[in-house]
């Protein structure tokens, strides 16, 4: 299969395959600088983990990729297209190659679990719902799940079950590309870690690229290829993931040690 050829390929410090790529990216709400001319890629296939403290940025930047917030200025590439000055058809279109695990699972309670994990497939897609609830049933075997869950509401799942049913969904569409929005958050670290491990092989099974958010270290160091952390609005550090504890880098040091003292506390104090 040849794959398509991007329309324009800014330079690159990744190679030729960057799938994703935002270059001096900067968002600000009204005085408040939070993305501060912002640079980072991820590679075709490749697993990026952000990492960085409560309110450094990490939503904001998955929010820009998306386009559900506006850069104010840089570019922003997913195969070479620009997202910052997509129409919003051309965005809709791109944004079915995405699928998103969102914090907290993100479920419709109202939608038995079935229908939550084909709701992608169904709406967007436009598969018949006997075919849906098919590849559904498929997905929460992928995930674990036996298919008498798909008849369960949500409410009644604990929330590592939730997570299983919430990957189930995210890769229901086969997307090329997936976000993962604090994947671990509020699981225990046993089911942390098995949640870990499923969206590692779901996502080596679909090949597809990934960018994930998290404050879990064990979590990053177990799903990420590469790793950057955010600081004031600006990529500080980013290399591989196995390189993050040589980084030399103070800041970086102290966020994956969670140490009280270093340089990032001396800015909170100042907060
Ligand atoms: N729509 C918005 N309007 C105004 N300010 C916003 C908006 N969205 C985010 N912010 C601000 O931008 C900053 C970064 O928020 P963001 O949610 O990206 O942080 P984060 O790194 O994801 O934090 P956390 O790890 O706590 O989820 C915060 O100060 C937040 O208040």
């Amino acid at each position: 299969m040849t794959m398509p050829q991007p329309k324009a390929r800014p330079d690159t410090d990744t190679g030729p395959a960057a799938k994703i790529r935002l270059d001096g990216v900067t968002k600000r709400f009204g005085a408040k600088t939070v993305l501060d001319g912002l640079s980072v890629a991820v590679g075709e296939g490749q697993s990026l983990v952000i990492i960085g403290g409560s309110g450094s940025g990490k939503s904001v930047t998955l929010k820009c990729i998306l386009g559900l917030l506006r850069a104010d200025a840089g570019h922003i590439w997913v195969d070479g297209q620009d997202v910052t000055t997509m129409s919003e058809r051309e965005r809709k279109t791109m944004l079915k190659r995405f699928g998103m695990l969102f914090q907290g699972a993100a479920l419709f309670d109202s939608l038995p679990v079935w229908e939550n994990v084909a709701f992608g497939l169904i709406q967007g897609r436009g598969v018949k719902r006997r075919d849906a609830r098919d590849i559904a049933i498929d997905k929460l075997a992928r995930v674990g799940l036996a298919a008498d869950v798909g008849a369960l509401f949500p409410a009644e799942l604990s929330g590592g079950m939730q997570k299983r049913v919430g990957l189930a969904r995210a890769i229901a569409t086969e997307p090329e590309i997936i976000f993962f929005d604090e994947p671990t958050t509020g699981l225990d670290p046993i089911m942390a870690d098995v949640i870990n491990d499923l969206i590692v092989e779901c996502v080596r099974d679909l090949g597809a690229t990934t960018i994930s958010i998290t404050h879990d270290m064990a979590s990053a160091r177990k799903i990420a290829h590469t790793m950057a952390m955010i600081y004031h609005g600006r990529i500080i550090w980013s290399g591989p993931a196995a390189q993050i504890d040589q980084s030399g880098n103070d800041y970086v040091d102290q966020f994956i040690h969670g140490r009280a003292e270093g340089p990032i506390r001396m800015e909170v104090l100042k907060g």
